[in-house]
């Protein structure tokens, strides 16, 4: 049993903390205290999590030996910010969200001992309300390391954090192609079905077939000059089978321009178009996408 903290109460933050409340003792770092018990749905039924809340600035002494970091994409520098002096000398710590961002400016902040990994996860949930998660889709979790000094432990890793504890987990050999074909999917399905107020299945009507093929073309030769081994009619098939398989889910952008949130388009369609521009590749498509959502914020 080890201990964890946690930075989020969000949908994955608490499905994590749950989970990993099994076997270590976890607690969830959060800006202010929570006004009651966090609870967890899913098919048992609905139960407490067993995880502490922290507010930093309470708790000066803290020292972090593993930090899960599950915020939205542009949470994450301040997220990282305030994290990072607590964290021990050997520290882990996993990062996981939709969208890209810039890990070098993460890596350039660590220790040498201290490991950074990626967690890329389909699992789906939605929060209720403030204290309440409901687990809405079982979907692949994926483990990368992103650092030498994460490559050296990932499997020892693997064994104490995911296996049994996470279902459906596994590691991942190439991080980076599995955060850019996650990207793809979002590409496709994210910012139509938040315009459009859709769920992700409706996205398979023949109206939107020309703007998905058009964005995800812009995305893969972004891509591929990249140097990112990824195919058009791979992404295609990607997206159409997320589409199928979540047909009735609303993605979470069409959730976060629902609730008035900011969304994560500077992450998904934003993160083509500026590799685009210092790869020279012309990306009308996702520039468009970007701003049509950006004016929902
Ligand atoms: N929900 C899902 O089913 C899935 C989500 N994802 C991805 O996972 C990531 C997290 O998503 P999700 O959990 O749904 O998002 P949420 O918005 O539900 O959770 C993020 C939480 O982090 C908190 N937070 C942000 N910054 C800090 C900070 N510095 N200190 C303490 N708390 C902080 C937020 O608080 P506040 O509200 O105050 O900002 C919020 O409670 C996103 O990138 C999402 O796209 C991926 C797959 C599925
Ligand atoms: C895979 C997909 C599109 C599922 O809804 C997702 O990641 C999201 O909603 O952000």
């Amino acid at each position: 049993m080890t201990d964890i903290h946690i930075v989020g109460a969000g949908a994955i933050g608490l499905s994590f903390a749950h989970a990993l409340s099994q076997r270590h003792n976890v607690s969830v770092i959060t800006r202010t205290l929570p006004t009651d018990k966090w609870l967890i749905s899913e098919h048992l039924g609905t139960k407490v999590i067993n995880a502490k809340p922290v507010v930093l600035a309470h708790t000066q002494s803290l020292s972090i030996a593993n930090c899960f970091i599950c915020v939205k994409a542009y949470q994450l520098p301040q997220a990282i910010a305030d994290v990072l002096p607590y964290l021990s000398d050997h520290a882990n710590l996993f990062i996981s969200h939709n969208g890209m961002c810039d890990l070098s400016e993460v890596l350039d902040q660590l220790k040498p001992n201290q490991a950074l990994f990626f967690i890329s996860t389909a699992r789906g949930a939605l929060k209720l309300d403030d204290n309440h998660v409901k687990i809405t889709g079982s979907g692949d979790t994926y483990l990368g390391a992103c650092n030498t000094q994460a490559h050296s432990i990932i499997k020892h890793i693997f064994g104490i954090y995911f296996s049994g504890i996470l279902s459906q987990s596994f590691i991942h050999e190439d991080m980076t192609l599995l955060r850019w074909q996650k990207l793809l999917v979002n590409i496709a399905i994210n910012p139509l079905s938040a315009l459009h107020q859709v769920p992700n299945g409706q996205l398979r009507q023949p109206k939107f077939s020309a703007t998905i093929l058009a964005l995800l073309n812009e995305a893969c030769t972004v891509a591929n000059k990249a140097g990112i081994k990824v195919t058009l009619s791979q992404a295609l098939d990607n997206a159409y089978q997320v589409m199928s398989r979540t047909s009735a889910n609303f993605s979470s952008m069409a959730q976060d321009v629902k609730h008035g949130r900011k969304t994560e388009i500077e992450a998904i369609c934003g993160y083509v178009v500026a590799q685009g521009q210092l790869l020279n590749v012309s990306t009308p498509y996702n520039a468009q996408m970007l701003q049509a959502l950006i004016n929902k914020h």
